[in-house]
């Protein structure tokens, strides 16, 4: 990009933002082109992505770059301005389905080795693995994480509070988690005393010596991890809890992120899988293993694969699969309508948002026969799962929290350079056979970590790098001397990473005028306590965590406070001086896009790309000099707050205002913010006419945008749609798009 033009790059991601993004970004450049702003789009989408890492099998008119990578290096240059909206972290389902789609519609990508035997078929695996997961995030956040709720927002949540359901102190619901030979009690941990290369490798007790990762490039200072979770005391773990859940009668649940822990939360998921269905998983080993069946791809892989079989046979198998259910607990279901339990796929049930949304039911998840239950939630790795306990206790000893007036957690997290799980993701390994794993200097041989493994457990090696600790520590002390906020560290001494970076972040403190910062670090459950003991004060605190506590926490508390994380404002200050704008803290939301195919109606509320779009703008208006931007950012806020006082957002009701007709109230509103400013004469006039034509088009542009809804539309694929289906149906109302035309460049 040598273009001296200020620029934002827009990405073009998947389902319900993919579909926002077709109205919104015309809308954008509308505002833009008179200043001379250019918007530019990088497509990160999963089918992008995957056309990307296959250009070969391309023909010359269907091959793309790999845009990614291009925007990956674009986040390490300090002019970087991106708008990043949430994307697909695909599942093995989703990215097979995905490839049969690109496939259908003529890309001759080789079909995806589920089980690869030839080194042809390893190499395309490796290549396709690149888009599993979390495959987008890691590569662009380089920078630490700063989620906020806006003002503007938390005053209208207060003044609009969404329902929360009432908490009962006699509530049964409750977390479950392990308490010995998880990835916390085996952890150890060190910082390092300058650079090396290091292997990872596997001494078996056979005597054999297996090297997992050749080569890892350390820096000095930095913090590396080996931990693991053994496969025994986690089968035992579910035994027990799948035991007391039926004992006690209540229903059973399991919460992962197999999206972000793309390697090791699959094989947890599937564990527990294979031991509440065991009998049937005995009888039929043979059978599922000559099928190839594979349940870390949840029960939806199990019934995929015995449908080539007999239907006699198939239906000897669900006899046997439902006959387990006898002697087991219930399962919480994610779509009861439809028979799909919490252990249909390992992405169904994205811990981030699938606790956060149980607190706010009152602790309960829906049972198979559509009703809303108490529940186990089990989380095996107890790292993190005591939080949630902890809100739980709080929860029933409190009753629920009240939108109206907690106080609020933004949190600053710790995410830069691939920090801690982020990095993980090609140093965890499932043990072949029982032995000692080694992180090993590769140049004196010294074993730096040490771990006494067996066959089947989990082993993983982290790593944070010293400066994205250092710059972590800046952004928190920046943040709280802006916001006037306590800041707490959710650190805990007892677990060897958190010691490494309680030494690490006392250090760094010190480069700081701390003078008059309340500035705390506390363990997980004290910090969370702590936190909500002033959430019900209505007092604000800001959380300063690791990666996995910033996604979970950047959930958690926007839902209960605004009841949607897709209200944040979500930066990301790149560490190469660039900005990274991202739109809220959610997902991707697949049931919008069923809905809008079916009825027509997108739900999705864009305010997070409202909110970001402003912070961009004005980060490039400081940084280029650029007094026009200033201008853009300063009116765009004050639209975002008019739309929140006038309630535009959409609402989730087919026929009611939905996504289109938010943007254009906003479109509306920022042209008369525009038009009545006095800081820039020229722009006032331009926008002048816009303003006008809005306002007096409104009754016609809502009517036209409420007339299409009510009916299924196509847009031309899930993965890969039709950019031109997308227009057409994304933005419908003549009136409106003559009016945005009509603004000259
Ligand atoms: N930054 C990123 O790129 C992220 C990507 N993901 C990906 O998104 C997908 C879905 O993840 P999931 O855990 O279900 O999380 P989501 O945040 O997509 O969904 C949880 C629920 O939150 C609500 N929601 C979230 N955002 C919005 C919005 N802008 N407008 C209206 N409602 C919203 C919806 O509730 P309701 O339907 O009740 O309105 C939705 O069903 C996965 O592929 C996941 O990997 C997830 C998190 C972050
Ligand atoms: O990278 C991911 O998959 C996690 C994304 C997410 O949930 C978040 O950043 O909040
Ligand atoms: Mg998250």
């Amino acid at each position: 990009m040598s273009t001296q033009q200020p620029t934002i790059i827009y990405t073009l991601t998947d389902e319900a933002p993919l579909l926002a993004t077709s109205a919104f970004l015309p809308i954008i450049r509308t505002f833009t082109g008179p200043t001379g702003i250019q918007v530019t789009t990088a497509d990160i989408s999963v089918a992008g992505r995957i056309l990307g890492e296959f250009p070969e099998f391309l023909s010359e008119d269907q091959r793309v770059p790999n845009t990614l990578a291009e925007l990956g290096k674009k986040t390490l240059q300090p002019d970087a301005n991106i708008i990043k909206l949430p994307n697909i972290s695909a599942s093995q389902n989703q990215l097979v389905t995905a490839i049969r789609e690109l496939q259908a519609k003529g890309y001759k990508l080789p079909d995806f080795p589920e089980q690869p035997q030839t080194e042809e078929e390893k190499a395309i695996r490796l290549r396709y693995n690149k888009c599993l997961g979390s495959a987008v995030n890691p590569v662009l956040r380089e920078g630490n994480s700063d989620r906020r709720a806006p003002k503007a927002v938390k005053e209208y949540a207060r003044k609009n509070p969404h329902s929360m359901a009432e908490w009962s102190q006699a509530s049964r619901s409750h977390v479950s988690h392990m308490h010995a030979g998880d990835f916390y009690h085996g952890e150890k941990s060190l910082t390092l005393d300058r650079a090396r290369d290091v292997k990872m490798e596997l001494i078996t007790k056979s005597g054999k010596t297996v090297i997992l990762k050749p080569k890892v490039s350390l820096l000095d200072r930095e913090v590396i991890d080996s931990m693991f979770m053994s496969k025994k005391a986690l089968v035992e773990f579910y035994e027990k809890e799948i035991e007391d859940a039926h004992k006690t009668g209540v229903m059973f649940s399991l919460h992962v992120k197999a999206t972000m822990m793309k390697v090791s939360h699959p094989i947890v998921f599937g564990h527990c899988v294979k031991i509440f269905y065991k009998d049937a998983f005995e009888k039929h080993a043979k059978l599922f293993e000559e099928l190839g069946v594979n349940v870390n791809n949840g029960m939806a892989n199990l019934y995929d694969k015995i449908a080539t079989l007999p239907q006699s046979k198939q239906d000897e198998i669900k006899r046997d699969l439902h006959a387990c259910h006898e002697h087991r607990p219930e399962l919480a279901m994610v779509d009861s309508a439809k028979g799909i339990t919490n252990f249909h796929s390992p992405n169904d049930v994205i811990v981030d948002a699938s606790m956060p949304a149980m607190i706010r039911n009152g602790g309960k998840m829906w049972g198979a026969d559509g009703r809303l239950k108490d529940v186990k939630a089990v989380m095996p790795e107890s790292t993190f799962a005591r939080i949630y306990q902890e809100i739980i206790n709080f929860c029933k000893w409190h009753g629920a929290f009240d939108p109206k007036t907690m106080g609020t957690v933004p949190n600053v997290g710790l995410m830069a350079q691939q920090a801690e799980e982020y990095g993980s993701h090609d140093k965890t390994f499932e043990i072949s056979e029982d032995g000692v794993a080694n992180i090993t200097d590769l140049a004196t041989g010294e074993v730096l970590l040490s771990q006494n493994v067996e066959a089947g457990d989990i082993w993983r090696m982290c790593q944070v790098k010293d400066a994205a600790i250092r710059d972590w520590v800046k952004l928190a002390v920046t943040r709280a001397r802006n916001s006037g906020m306590p800041v707490v560290f959710w650190l805990d001494s007892y677990r060897p990473h958190e010691a490494q970076l309680i030494t690490k972040v006392k250090m760094y403190l010190h480069e700081h005028d701390t003078t008059g910062l309340d500035i705390q670090i506390m363990s997980q459950v004290r910090a969370m306590r702590y936190t909500l003991e002033r959430v019900i004060r209505g007092l604000d605190t800001i959380s300063a965590t690791g990666n996995i506590l910033r996604d979970y926490l950047t959930d958690l508390f926007p839902i209960m406070e605004l009841g949607t994380s897709a209200k944040m404002l979500s930066v990301v200050p790149l560490m190469a001086g660039g900005g990274m704008y991202e739109t809220g803290a959610g997902g991707s939301a697949p049931k919008h896009v069923q809905q809008l195919v079916e009825e027509n109606h997108l739900r999705w509320d864009s305010l997070g790309e409202f909110l970001a779009l402003a912070v961009s703008l004005e980060d490039l208006g400081i940084k280029t000099g650029n007094a026009q931007a200033k201008v853009l950012a300063k009116t765009l806020d004050a639209a975002t707050g008019k739309l929140l006082d006038n309630n535009k957002n959409p609402s989730p009701k087919t026929g009611q205002l939905d996504n289109r007709g938010s943007q254009f109230y906003l479109a509306l509103y920022w042209a008369q913010e525009l038009a009545a400013q006095t800081e820039d004469a020229a722009l006032a006039a331009k926008f002048a006419p816009l303003a006008k034509a809005l306002a007096d088009g409104e009754q016609a542009i809502v009517a036209e945008l409420a007339a299409v809804q009510g009916k299924p539309v196509d847009i031309g694929g899930y993965y890969k749609p039709d950019f031109d289906k997308l227009d057409t149906v994304m933005r419908p109302s003549a009136t409106l798009n003559a009016a945005l035309a009509t603004v000259k460049a």
